[in-house]
């Protein structure tokens, strides 16, 4: 029980780091700027609470996303360096993911805060 708790622990310290390592991403960054912008917006415009659990669900759901783009491209340069469709379409592919997600939470973001 011991052994499995710590190895627990550890995958939780491996998991914060990611955390960390994404903070230095200049996409997250950007993400988290928005995240705060919205925030700040959703004070202002004293939304309620069933609003706010929607926009937590939107912006994890897009700093998630954005997290698996990332590791995604890291995956691909580690592989190879090498300029090939197959890494354009992989990463493009993973990037699109990002797209759509953002793009239906900023429908959902403006219908909450604006509309
Ligand atoms: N190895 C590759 N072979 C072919 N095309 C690539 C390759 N690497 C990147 N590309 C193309 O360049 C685009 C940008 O790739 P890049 O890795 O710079 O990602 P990015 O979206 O600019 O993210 P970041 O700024 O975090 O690096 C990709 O979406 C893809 O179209």
């Amino acid at each position: 029980m011991k052994k499995f708790i710590l190895k627990e622990l550890k995958s939780f310290k491996c998991a914060f780091n990611g955390i960390y390592l994404a903070l230095t991403e200049a996409h997250i960054i950007i993400q988290i700027m928005a995240t705060v912008l919205v925030i700040a917006t959703g004070y202002y415009q004293n939304i309620n609470k069933t609003e706010w659990l929607i926009i937590a669900i939107c912006i994890a759901m897009v700093i998630g996303a954005e997290m698996m783009n990332t590791a995604i491209e890291k995956t691909v340069d580690y592989i190879s360096m090498e300029q090939h469709p197959q890494a354009k379409s992989i990463k493009d592919i993973s990037a699109g993911a990002v797209l759509v997600i953002s793009i239906v939470a900023a429908i959902i973001g403006i219908n909450i805060l604006f509309l």
